[in-house]
């Protein structure tokens, strides 16, 4: 897969079957119209191209938007990567480009940039200034310019029952297992491991802290889960905790990890940690020694339901 910064570094004389769209969480609906795209384009000799914009849409027009999205710019790029797409052009949402006509997009981005053959697009997909253009005025277009739009219907869509929304929602909620199904791989989070206050080593419960890159991702809701993640090629499971940590007078937020079976420096590494099941609610203990008790139970815990799942 070829990859371009904005539409007019996309240089290519091929001409293509395109769709476009945020593709957040590269979910199992994502994955179904990409597969399409690819499909077409197979069949048809033609190239197939994503086109998705960074950032969203509404962390440019909404002024102190904190929308949290499912992943980061480089992960929705990885995933998109194993649909077998031949290109993705990330092109910058900006002011400017919201301020586009219909007209103006189509034809310079879509035709001109593109060389859009055919596109393939939901119902209700919306464009140009305003949105205020529609799957009818592209199909207009199309006479114009010479291509063919194909429309996937509202059935098609409501088969599948998936959306970034339903996700979104589910990980605030902790249901790391409808998220998980939704998205066809598990929810998952990466980040450097920096020092803390080291309390964690002191009652034998080391934990790697997390920190994250993009303040834009979504982070499940505070609460103990299940993990797994790759520590040098090597699966490892482990147990987390998300908060502000009050037992201990915590105030920042923090995501931690306790590796199982596992006692090796990590300070410093990047590692991405993969959500498998929600254990509890962060609770304010009356000691650290109560919370030592209670993460006795969640590891059982995490032994017993991995144990149940092989
Ligand atoms: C599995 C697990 C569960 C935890 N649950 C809670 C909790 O419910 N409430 C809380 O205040 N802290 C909780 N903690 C966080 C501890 O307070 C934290 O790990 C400890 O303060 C160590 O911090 P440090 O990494 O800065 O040394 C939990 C930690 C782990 C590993
Ligand atoms: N099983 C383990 N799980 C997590 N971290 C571990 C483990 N064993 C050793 N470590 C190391 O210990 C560090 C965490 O120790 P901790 O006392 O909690 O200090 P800090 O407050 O700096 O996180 C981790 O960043 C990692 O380098």
């Amino acid at each position: 897969m070829k990859k371009y910064s904005s539409a007019s570094n996309y240089k290519n004389e091929r001409q293509s079957v395109v769709t476009i769209g945020t593709f957040d969480g590269v979910h199992i609906g994502h994955k179904t119209i990409l597969k399409r795209v690819v499909e077409t384009a197979k069949k048809e000799n033609l190239d197939s191209v994503v086109l998705t914009f960074f950032p969203h849409p509404r962390m440019v027009l909404q002024q102190n938007s904190d929308i949290k999205l499912l992943n980061t710019i480089e992960e929705r790029t990885q995933l998109l990567e194993k649909t077998g797409l031949d290109h993705l052009v990330i092109h910058p949402f900006t002011h400017a480009f919201s301020r586009l006509t219909a007209l103006e997009y189509v034809r310079d981005i879509l035709v001109n940039s593109l060389k859009a053959k055919k596109i393939i697009i939901g119902y209700d997909h919306r464009f140009g200034r305003n949105r205020n253009a529609d799957i009818e005025d592209l199909k207009e277009f199309g006479k114009t310019y010479n291509f063919e739009v194909e429309e996937i219907s509202a059935k098609e869509i409501d088969d599948v029952a998936v959306s970034s929304t339903k996700i979104r929602k589910a990980l605030d909620a902790g249901d790391v297992e409808t998220a998980n199904s939704y998205l066809g791989y598990n929810f998952m989070i990466s980040g450097e491991v920096v020092r803390g206050k080291a309390i964690g080593r002191t009652i034998n419960y080391p934990t790697a802290n997390l920190k994250l890159k993009e303040n834009y991702k979504l982070v499940p809701k505070n609460g103990v889960y299940v993990v797994q993640s790759q520590i040098n090629s090597e699966k490892i499971f482990g147990i987390t905790s998300i908060g502000t940590n009050p037992t201990v007078g915590g105030k920042e937020k923090t995501i931690e990890t306790h590796f199982l079976n596992f006692n090796k420096d990590l300070y410093g590494k990047e590692i991405t940690i993969e959500f498998l099941k929600f254990i509890r609610d962060e609770e304010t203990f009356d000691s650290v020694e109560i919370l030592r008790q209670e993460i006795i139970k969640d590891e059982k815990f995490a032994k017993q339901y991995l144990q149940e799942r092989e």
